[in-house]
């Protein structure tokens, strides 16, 4: 497990990170969401120790990250890690050979990667031949090439389309179900929320929610839908509901509690035949937009 906590970071005035705390679970994806500026570049330039803090620290398995774990991690920095102008496979190779493996084994890892995004005859190619989606596979086979203990990876959904954010995610799942916590940033939150077990969310420099996405989803009022034959008109004389929304037989309501909403249900049934009566599941960008703000 992967520990941020209460880190710092200020350059002159700015306070780019403000007492930063957050985990990054073994086995996890945890995605790191926040508008332009937010300081998720910044955090994990710390955790990578490209960067230090101005206080705080990061613990990897419950002691103080040292150079020799952070060899062993995987990253994806915001400004890549590959040179457009070198051939892909040997920048593959001397990745892997810079986190540890023999010339052999890199090579062979770097061919079986290549292979596996349909790269293999692009192998001694300038990276910047390549299309800018194919460009970001590479990038993040440069990433996991060595078996990585874990993975930072800034963005590196943006630029892919679909079927190649599909592909990405079954790879970096390969590490997760091998225990890899991975935190990676996104601005799509669409994909943050289908992909992720975590989030943290920053807003100028403060982690301003993290939990779980189903979580923060759930968090605040429910609301409730109720779907039935009649008109709903008489849920507004009742004690304990918030009536939201309402269109003749349909409406969306707020109760005050479990029980309120089920003496609701009992007399909505007892007045004729309801089709749908259940809360209604807030997407991820709502939750979003409503603590960013
Ligand atoms: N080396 C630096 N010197 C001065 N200010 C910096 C430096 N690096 C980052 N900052 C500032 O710190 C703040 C956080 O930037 P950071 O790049 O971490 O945000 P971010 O959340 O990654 O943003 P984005 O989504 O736009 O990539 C910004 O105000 C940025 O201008």
């Amino acid at each position: 497990m992967l520990e941020v906590l209460e880190v710092t970071r200020r350059f002159g005035d700015l306070t780019a990170l403000d007492r930063v705390s957050f985990t990054v679970p073994a086995g996890q994806f945890t995605g790191f969401v926040g508008g332009n500026g937010a300081g998720k570049t910044t955090a994990m330039r710390i955790i990578m120790g490209v960067l230090a803090p101005t206080s705080g620290e990061v613990r990897w398995d419950g002691a103080p990250i040292t150079a020799a774990d952070r060899a062993q991690f995987g990253y994806l920095p915001e400004e890549r890690g590959l040179y457009p102008k070198q051939p892909i496979l040997s920048q593959l190779v001397y990745l892997g050979e810079l986190h540890g493996m023999g010339a052999r084994e890199a090579r062979q890892a770097g061919e079986r990667l290549l292979a596996r995004f349909n790269l293999a005859d692009r192998a001694k190619d300038k990276l910047e031949k390549l299309s800018l989606g194919n460009q970001q596979r590479v990038q993040i086979a440069g990433a996991v090439i060595a078996g990585p203990k874990a993975l930072i990876l800034d963005e590196p959904f943006s630029g892919l389309d679909p079927d190649a954010v599909d592909e990405m995610f079954g790879l970096l799942t390969e590490f997760t179900t091998r225990g890899v916590p991975v935190l990676f940033s996104s601005h799509q939150l669409e994909l943050v929320e289908r992909l992720c077990d975590n989030i943290v969310i920053l807003r100028k420099g403060e982690v301003i929610a993290a939990g779980s996405v189903e979580e923060l989803r759930t968090s605040g009022p429910t609301h409730h839908r109720i779907v039935t034959d009649n008109d709903l008109g008489w849920l507004q004389t009742q004690p304990g509901v918030q009536v939201v929304d309402l269109d003749g037989p349909t409406a969306q309501v707020a109760f005050s509690d479990t029980a309120t909403a089920q003496r609701v249900l009992a007399e909505a049934l007892a007045r004729g035949p309801v089709h749908s009566f259940g809360p209604i599941v807030r997407p991820l960008s709502e939750y979003y937009r409503e603590v960013v703000r």
